[in-house]
């Protein structure tokens, strides 16, 4: 068909406009780094780089440090239409984490942070000022004293987990750590979160223990996420719209009615004492004082968390608090049973440090130096969160490049822990990088399992304290060692965002001293 005016068949305008208004919405935003003077692969339309970000998979240390190495320690990536840049300068984390923080506070865009409810009020998807509040209002949780307070229960954990490796030591068989350590984790974080007691372990077919694990599958490949990112304007007010978020829906409608079943029971009760998350979080508007992270005032308002801020961010930390700690535990013991004689020096160091106690409190955990050594080698060969972000919330300049408003920041944790420059002979594990005058020495943005600055992670010194109790109480206890199916090196599942082995992390166990 033809129009009487036009020279042309209307069919070819038509092409002719979709070919622009594809062009505008899929190719002119690629542009960008090459406007900034920032180089990086060639993206596809509409994809970006995401294929070969998928093909590679999300924890793979080789990839990301040819990446740098191809592209240097600023370059540019797109998932979807959505532009990345990717820093690991040193000068330039300063920056980021800290100097500019004002500006590049958010770690989401407003165009992929989903506002469904309550996961909305969830502390990794808040921005700005509301970030700064609800932050400020939780971190008390977390302070040095409630973790003290905290030590008993912990304590009961890791002698259920200690107890759960018996049947292992009289087989002699290999069996997945992951598995005894992810029954260990789950059991600390419904104690400290919850105030509830799960035997995780014993009891794998519990309900909470199943949506436990459900929550956290969550694969960057799913559909509903890939699309977000390709098509942000359409589908966040559709997911919004329908109520949907990235967490399966059956898991969070579980924890969802836990807490808020709990927290009808505790406004009901007068009992006292509890130290749990959830009575912090019910009582944190009673705690005064503005928090200093890192140096930087947080400057955030402290007020009553409401009833959707409480069960959002209940679940938060159980979902950050489990998979993290239970996969750096399950390395930790390998790196052991690769290491025996660093395993028997952490050995003897908390057999010394406990001759004289029952109790690992506080103080005991803090004495257990080498052992830290070992726990942050091992977040440093195989940190949990293989990238971390900021987005700029204003235009900002950070050293000699201006970084646009909305645009998200990566910071590839996984790239600087495999630099050379920054940890000769990267791939080995050696606890002596840790030791107090080696830290001194090297710049602070050269370790960042937990990030850094007033948005680091807010359950670090918790990981800590547990990772270290449950270590601690294996060592005095059994001596772990490979098997002939132990993956030596480990290799990693693609497209899972944390470092998953493909066939677990087989190791056996030896009875050493039945006494303790
Ligand atoms: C070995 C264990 C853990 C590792 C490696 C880890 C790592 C991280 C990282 C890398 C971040 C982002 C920080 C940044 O962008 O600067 C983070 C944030 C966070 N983590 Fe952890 N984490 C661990 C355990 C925990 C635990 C036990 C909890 C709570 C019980 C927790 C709660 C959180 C929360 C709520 C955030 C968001 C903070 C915010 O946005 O203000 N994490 N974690």
């Amino acid at each position: 068909m033809a129009l009487e005016f036009l020279p042309v068949p209307l069919s070819w305008v038509l092409l002719a406009l979709l070919a622009v208004l594809f062009y505008l919405y899929a190719v002119r935003p690629l542009w960008v780094f090459k406007k900034m003077g920032v180089p990086g692969p060639t993206p596809l339309p509409l994809l970006g780089n995401m294929l070969t970000i998928m093909n590679d998979g999300i924890w793979n240390p080789e990839a990301s440090r040819q990446r740098v190495q191809l592209y240097g320690k600023v370059y540019g990536i797109f998932f979807g239409r959505s532009a990345i840049l990717t820093i690991s300068d040193p000068e330039m984390l300063r920056d980021i984490f800290v100097k500019k923080f004002h500006a590049l506070s958010n770690t989401q865009t407003d165009a992929v942070t989903l506002e469904t409810k309550p996961s909305g009020r969830m502390l990794i998807n808040l921005r700005g000022e509301d970030w700064k509040d609800v932050r400020s209002t939780l971190s008390p949780a977390f302070s040095g004293g409630k973790l003290k307070m905290m030590m008993p229960a912990i304590n009961t954990c890791a002698d259920q987990l200690v107890q759960n490796i018996a049947k292992f030591a009289e087989t002699g068989e290999s069996f997945d750590t992951k598995e005894l350590t992810g029954a260990f984790t789950m059991d600390v974080i419904a104690r400290t979160a919850f105030g509830t007691e799960i035997d995780s372990q014993r009891n794998p077919q519990d309900p909470f223990v199943l949506m436990g694990r459900k929550a956290f599958d969550i694969k960057m490949s799913s559909p509903s996420f890939l699309l977000l990112f390709m098509f942000p304007s359409i589908m966040k007010p559709i997911l919004e719209w329908l109520n949907i978020d990235l967490f399966p829906r059956d898991a969070t409608s579980f924890f969802y009615g836990i807490f808020d079943q709990l927290i009808g029971l505790r406004q009901k009760s007068d009992e006292k004492g509890r130290v749990d998350f959830l009575q912090l979080m019910m009582d944190a508007h009673k705690d005064a004082d503005e928090e200093e992270e890192d140096g930087v005032k947080l400057h955030g308002q402290k007020h009553a968390l409401t009833r959707d801020d409480i069960v959002a961010n209940g679940f938060l930390f159980f979902v950050a608090g489990y998979e993290t700690t239970a996969t750096s535990m399950a390395f930790a013991l390998y790196n052991f049973a690769l290491n025996q004689e660093e395993q028997d020096k952490a050995r003897e160091e908390v057999n010394k440090i406990m001759e004289n106690r029952d109790l690992i409190d506080y103080e005991a955990v803090h004495e257990m130096s080498y052992l830290e050594m070992c726990c942050m080698e091992t977040l440093r060969l195989y940190p949990p969160i293989p990238n971390t972000g900021r987005v700029a919330s204003e235009e900002v300049k950070v050293q000699w490049l201006t970084i646009p408003k909305d645009m998200m920041v990566i910071v590839p944790v996984i790239a600087i822990h495999y630099d050379p420059e920054r940890w000769p002979e990267p791939k080995k594990f050696i606890p002596e990088r840790f030791t107090k005058e080696a830290r001194e020495k090297r710049d602070p943005y050269n370790w960042l399992p937990f990030g850094a600055g007033p948005r680091n992670c807010i359950g670090m010194r918790l990981a800590m304290m547990e990772l270290k109790v449950g270590l601690a109480k294996i060592l005095m206890k059994y001596r772990f060692m490979t098997a002939p199916d132990t993956d030596i090196p480990l290799k990693m599942k693609k497209g899972n965002q944390f470092p998953l082995p493909e066939n677990g992390i087989r190791l056996k166990v030896e009875l050493i001293n039945k006494d303790n």
